[in-house]
């Protein structure tokens, strides 16, 4: 409401009532809010990426513990794969008479054999009996002789113990050395094909394949494991940056599975980083500017509400509730530090002529020309203000009687002589009257405007263009 009755006072300010009340009702905001926001948007920044690492770093977590899984699960399939195939022969009839009772060199080779290492990948094939004498051997598809003692070199004992122990059809797995050599290894018992129970005489049949890096190439291909890497361990001893170690059935690691993970923040983090971080600077710099943009307008706004409030809109000079506030400001000044003041009243002579033959428009003109001479016949710190329609008043401080009279005579006197342009053409003649009163260091201010209004009327009634004294 307060800014309504300002805007229709002072007409020719182009801001609407609204925009008013739009400031009234969301304050300016301090500019120290400014680098508060940014900050807030720097710890967001720094949070989402502290976000986005802790993240690639547990899926990083997510994708090692993943991928030793496969590869274990990938020696699983192959164990049960062998031994797939070795039941296979177990139940066979012919196998047990060929390769046992009978041993029958050309038919391991053509049924075991070459088909075996390239279909299956199987190196080494033993039928061996109860008491571990070997009866038929065939290693890398072709028969060979290999002793009992060599049989008996490894810990073999306990699988052939474990397969004799072990459910139908009795047979197992696990991971031996051979002449210094880690084998994936399966061992069964011969079993009676249509009794489907174990043979009397106790036989086994041994099917082994070699951990070389042909085979662990196989098992990265087919089971999609890349990088996956394989190394041998002289010692036993589980290397440090192993990841999936194979034991043997004593516990001693005879092979090292390794690969190289592709690490999450490694692939991702700089992809990831770039866009937030580019999508936070933009964010803040539009922040940046909307919010400084908003404080140039609010601040733009209030100094033109400031102006509106205290200026009059024709003149630019003070108007009159800003000429009291300042005059009576002046006034106390000058009773603390006993100075003295004078104040003159000013008001154009026939003034309702000029409106009446050239307009109101016109009139407007001359009153804001009339200001701006007055202004420059005035001292910077004299107190100067429109208090009526076409009234003025100067308040002169540090000015007695002599000075007083000094200015009113040289305003008059500009005045009188001043050709004020006009819009018709021919240029206009305006005479002014002044009132002086001398501030007797006690009075109020209106008792002061009083007496200079009446000493003005003095100069009107004595025939206009003139200084009278009150
Ligand atoms: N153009 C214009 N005229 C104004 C304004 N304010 C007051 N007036 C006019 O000023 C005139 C004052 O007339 P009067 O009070 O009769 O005084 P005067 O014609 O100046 O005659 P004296 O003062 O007796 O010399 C009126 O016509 C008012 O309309 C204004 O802002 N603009």
């Amino acid at each position: 409401m307060v800014m309504k009755t300002i805007m229709s006072e002072q007409r020719g300010f182009t801001a609407s009532s609204a925009d008013a009340e739009y400031l009234l009702t969301h304050p300016v905001p301090s500019r120290s809010v400014i680098p508060l926001i940014l900050s807030l948007f720097g710890v967001s920044l720094v949070s989402i990426i502290g976000l986005v690492m802790l993240t690639l770093v547990s899926m990083e977590g997510l994708t090692e513990d993943n991928f030793k899984q496969r590869v274990k699960t990938a020696f699983n399939i192959e164990m049960i794969r062998q031994q797939g195939i070795l039941q296979e022969y177990s139940y066979w009839d012919e196998a047990h008479q060929k390769l046992i009772v009978e041993p029958d060199e050309d038919w391991a080779k053509d049924n075991l054999g070459a088909y075996l290492q390239e279909t299956y990948g199987i190196d080494l094939v033993w039928a061996f009996t109860s008491d571990m004498q070997p009866v038929m051997t065939l290693t890398d598809g072709e028969q060979v002789m290999i002793s009992a003692s060599e049989l008996q070199l490894s810990d073999l004992q306990t699988l052939v113990q474990a397969a004799v122990d072990s459910d139908m059809p009795h047979i197992v797995s696990g991971y031996r050395e051979f002449f210094g050599t880690p084998y994936l290894v399966s061992i069964g018992m011969f079993l009676d094909e249509d009794e489907m129970q174990k043979r009397s005489d106790g036989t086994f049949l041994l099917f082994a394949y070699r951990l070389d890096d042909h085979k662990i190439q196989r098992v990265r291909d087919e089971y999609l494991l890349p990088g996956l890497r394989f190394s041998t361990v002289n010692n036993g001893e589980q290397s440090d940056s192993a990841k999936v170690s194979l034991y043997n059935s004593q516990g001693v690691s005879l092979a090292n599975l390794n690969w190289d993970t592709v690490s999450p923040s490694d692939k991702y983090f700089v992809r990831l980083l770039l866009p937030v971080v580019l999508i936070f600077i933009v964010m803040a710099l539009l922040t940046w500017r909307l919010l400084v943009g908003e404080y140039a307008n609010r601040q733009l706004y209030s100094s033109h509400l400031i102006d509106m409030a205290t200026k009059d809109f024709l003149t630019n000079i003070s108007n009159r509730r800003e000429f009291y506030l300042r005059a009576n400001h002046e006034i106390s000044r000058s009773h603390r530090e006993q100075t003295s003041l004078a104040l003159l009243m000013m008001d154009l002579d026939h003034f309702k002529k000029i409106n009446d033959s050239l307009g109101h428009s016109a009139g407007d003109d001359v009153l804001a020309e009339f200001a701006r001479l007055v202004q420059e016949n005035i001292r910077e710190f004299d107190i100067f203000g429109r208090v009526g329609g076409e009234e003025f008043a100067v308040l002169l401080v540090a000015a007695d009687l002599a000075k007083a009279e000094e200015i009113g005579e040289r305003i008059r006197r500009v005045i009188g002589e001043y050709a004020f342009p006009s819009l018709s053409g021919s240029p206009l003649q305006c005479t002014v009257s002044v009132g002086v009163a001398v501030w007797d260091g006690e009075e109020a201010l209106d008792r002061l405007m009083v007496r200079s209004d009446e000493a003005l009327y003095t100069a009107k009634d004595n025939g206009r263009n003139r200084v009278s004294v009150a």
